[in-house]
């Protein structure tokens, strides 16, 4: 098994890192435009190993695709993060080109990949990524619920004072402030609803403080977060690599399912070692279904930033 991860800054990095200390692949390929810096990263890393006691080898590349051949599974993380104030959406001039370029190259040299987008605004970018390379739709994950999710059920788990480990949810929906939709009404404390221990007020706080999870931790740090995001893509790699089957809220290419066409954004999909393998489809309430319908909306007015055509 050998894996890339595009993009040597923060998420690219821990992902890295979170995927060499759980023995993921043989080989993982960490991989930057900036002369030496996943060169370093990546002995860095290794340098842990025998401290650690892991096996997988990560190895740095200044832009030479040639190391990358042969990836089983690529995360794309290369391009600019926002700064306090931004949106996701905001990044979008830049993270175009290096998303389609990324793609390209990626393509080349291990045409039989699966690719996880994680770059922002992260609907938009997978949607490009599918579009410009024609890649099989199962073989392209964006990453957002994931983390978006594990968010959700931190708050719940910090507002109820319990472990996060016994809070279940998910996020559908767009990855972005406004157009995140937590299922709060589907979130259980071990099976439990959780409406049975917070109260709806309570319960729509939670909700509104992990739509702007990102935002916030953005504010504190003065870039965006990079733990639980590089923890939620190597999520997603250990459940292809290891074709565990896991229903992750996850960015893949909609055709009628939950009522939209020809657009990327968040549902539940089940991972395995081929991608994601079927779309889960939730009885939705009207409310829900009314959000989503909205969320899709605006994804969709950003893809049109794309002018593809
Ligand atoms: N989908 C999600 O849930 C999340 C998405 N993100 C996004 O991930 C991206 C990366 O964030 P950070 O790692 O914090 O940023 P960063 O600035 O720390 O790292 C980005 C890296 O990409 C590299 N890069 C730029 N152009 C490249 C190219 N053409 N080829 C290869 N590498 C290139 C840069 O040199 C830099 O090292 C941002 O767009 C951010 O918004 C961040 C967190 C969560
Ligand atoms: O907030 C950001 O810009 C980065 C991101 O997508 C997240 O942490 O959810």
């Amino acid at each position: 098994m050998k894996i890339t991860v595009v993009g040597a800054g923060a998420v690219g990095a821990t992902t890295a890192d979170n995927i060499i200390r759980r023995e993921l692949a043989e080989e993982v390929v960490l991989l930057d435009i900036k002369e030496g810096v996943s060169e370093g990263k990546a002995l860095d890393m290794y340098q842990t190993a025998a401290l650690l006691g892991f096996n997988t080898k990560p190895v740095g590349s200044t832009n030479d695709y040639e190391k990358t051949k042969g990836s089983d599974v690529v995360v794309i993380t290369s391009g600019l993060p926002r700064k306090p104030g931004m949106t996701r959406e905001e990044l979008i001039g830049i993270n175009a080109g290096i998303v389609k370029s990324v793609t390209d190259n990626i393509l080349k040299y291990s045409p039989k990949a699966i690719v996880v987008v994680v770059s922002n605004p992260m609907d938009t970018m997978t949607y490009l990524a599918l579009k410009d390379s024609g890649i099989p739709k199962k073989r392209l994950i964006g990453m957002g619920g994931a983390l978006d999710s594990a968010r959700f059920k931190t708050y719940l788990a910090l507002e109820m004072e319990v472990s996060p480990n016994d809070i279940h949810g998910m996020v559908i929906g767009g990855h972005g402030d406004t157009t995140m939709i937590p299922l709060t009404r589907l979130a259980t404390y071990n099976g439990i609803p959780v409406s049975r221990f917070l109260s709806a007020e309570k319960l729509e706080k939670v909700a509104a403080d992990t739509m702007v999870g990102g935002a916030t931790l953005t504010k504190l740090i003065g870039t965006s977060a990079w733990y639980a995001p590089g923890a939620a893509t190597a999520m997603i790699v250990e459940s292809i690599v290891r074709n565990q089957k896991r229903i992750v809220p996850c960015s893949v290419y909609l055709n009628g399912e939950y009522g939209q066409k020809d657009i990327c954004m968040g549902v539940p999909v089940v991972i395995g070692r081929t991608g994601w393998e079927k779309i889960i489809s939730l009885r939705l309430s009207d409310a829900e279904k009314a959000a989503f319908e909205k969320s899709a909306e605006a994804v969709r007015n950003m893809n049109a930033a794309l002018n593809l055509g």
